[in-house]
């Protein structure tokens, strides 16, 4: 064995004060906790019957706990309405520093933007996705709910540390082309669960090169193929948004893996004219080329989601539609990831373009892409999302067909009233 440890291991071993490798078993300590509307009741539900026999019902750290609202926003059902003033009470109870009502936006996206998410920390959330603040170079992981209640009482969950899988993405992204195709044709290749349990490590020039916005796309996806998380090793530019909300952040230059790092897959890519990629239904890995579907019929595009819904993404579906309409039978829903994301949309003009343009703008929170909310797809109609996920049901009817895409495809795709080709639109 060598002596190289992956930065998945540097985390471990931080966060149980021992030198661990992939495969031990650790307890190891939470930097942070996240729960939202869906999972959060049950988590404080758990927390309480944990606590049944203690005099004092506290939690472990009410400073390191987020509590959030986003996938029943506003209310949308008398249930979400009970959840919603369950865990407003908790978090008054319990003093829970980081509460955000229901304005505030998607997890995922509020989670970095508020200086909740550093390089190296152990965060867990319960939701899938929380892998996506891998981004930021932390190790961010999905638990279930009974899972989070532990966490609330102790700050400290057991852990087999994963082995590593690295995909090192070189070559050049051409026009118009994204973080999101690269990450379907990752999961297209690996298939859903070829990452089964494993630290997702994205690395090269082709993820170097990419935007704090458009890595977060990527590792938010890791889950899409089995990753327990999507690590991006950080950077400068990592330091530079992390400094921006955590004030007096610095670099710590030893957060990487080591050159003789030990991992159980390197996979390679070159995504130089790499087309752009569309997930087809009814799994994220059936992953096509765009010109195997350009055409297809569609009745609804969505944009957003905690997987396409920043500034960056609303730009350059902005751009790509270029004062157009969206075609004559297709409906397009817009939601901003948050309210710090809407914003700057906003004033940038660009809400005003997409209403002009004939589409839906809704409020920050994750709308149809669980199809739990509004925007639901029917029987037979087919959806084009920017979402992460297209099971059957997943956007409403079982009978309806979800495509996942970049903006800018969706984009394209709206203002021809059929998938299209962002690049020759
Ligand atoms: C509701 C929640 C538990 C779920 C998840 O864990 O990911 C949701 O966010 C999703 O995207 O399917
Ligand atoms: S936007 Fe979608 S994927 Fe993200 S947390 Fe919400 S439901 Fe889950």
């Amino acid at each position: 064995m060598s002596n190289g440890l992956t930065i998945t291991e540097k985390i471990f071993s931080r966060a149980s004060g021992r030198p661990v490798r992939a495969g031990d078993f650790v307890m190891a300590s939470i930097d942070r906790a996240m729960a939202h509307d869906i999972t959060g009741p049950l988590a404080v539900e758990g927390f309480y019957e944990i606590m049944r026999d203690e005099k004092e019902k506290k939690v472990w750290d009410p400073e390191k706990i987020i509590i959030l609202f986003d996938h029943q926003v506003p209310a949308d059902s008398l249930n979400a309405a009970r959840n919603h003033i369950l865990l407003r009470k908790f978090a008054r109870e319990q003093g829970i520093k980081h509460f955000y009502d229901l304005h505030e936006g998607i997890c995922h996206q509020v989670m970095p933007e508020k200086g909740h998410v550093l390089p190296g920390q152990l965060i867990v959330g319960s939701d899938s996705h929380t892998c996506a603040y891998g981004a930021l170079g932390a190790f961010g992981t999905g638990i279930g709910s009974t899972d989070m209640a532990a966490v609330f009482a102790l700050g400290k969950l057991w852990f087999r540390v994963p082995e590593s899988m690295r995909f090192e993405v070189n070559g050049k992204l051409g026009d118009r082309v994204y973080s999101k195709d690269i990450i379907l044709k990752l999961i297209g290749d690996v298939g859903a669960d070829g990452a089964r349990y494993k630290a997702c490590e994205y690395a090269g020039e082709a993820i170097r090169r990419l935007d704090v916005s458009q890595r977060m796309t990527i590792s938010n996806m890791a889950i899409e193929m089995g990753g327990k998380a999507g690590i991006i090793e950080p950077d400068g530019k990592t330091e530079k948004y992390v400094r921006e909300r955590s004030p007096g952040y610095r670099l710590d230059e030893g957060l990487k893996s080591d050159e003789d790092a030990e991992y159980a897959e390197v996979r390679e890519y070159d995504v130089t004219g790499m087309p752009p990629q569309v997930a087809c239904p009814h799994n994220v890995d059936n992953v096509v080329d765009i010109d195997k579907i350009e055409g297809k019929r569609i009745d609804q595009v969505f944009l957003g989601s905690c997987t396409n819904g920043r500034f960056e993404d609303l730009r350059i579906a902005a751009e790509v539609m270029d004062g157009r309409p969206v075609a004559k039978g297709v409906r397009m829903i817009v939601i901003p990831a948050s309210h710090t994301e809407y914003m700057k949309a906003l004033r940038a003009g660009l809400i005003e373009e997409f209403v002009s343009a004939g589409a839906l703008v809704e409020s920050p929170c994750c709308g149809p892409c669980m199809g739990g909310s509004f925007g639901l797809l029917g029987p037979g109609e087919v959806g084009l999302s920017t979402s992460n996920r297209n099971f059957r049901g997943r956007q409403g009817s079982p009978d309806a067909l979800v495509y996942l895409c970049s903006p800018a495809t969706a984009a394209a795709s709206a203002v021809k009233g059929k998938i299209a080709d962002p690049r020759s639109v």
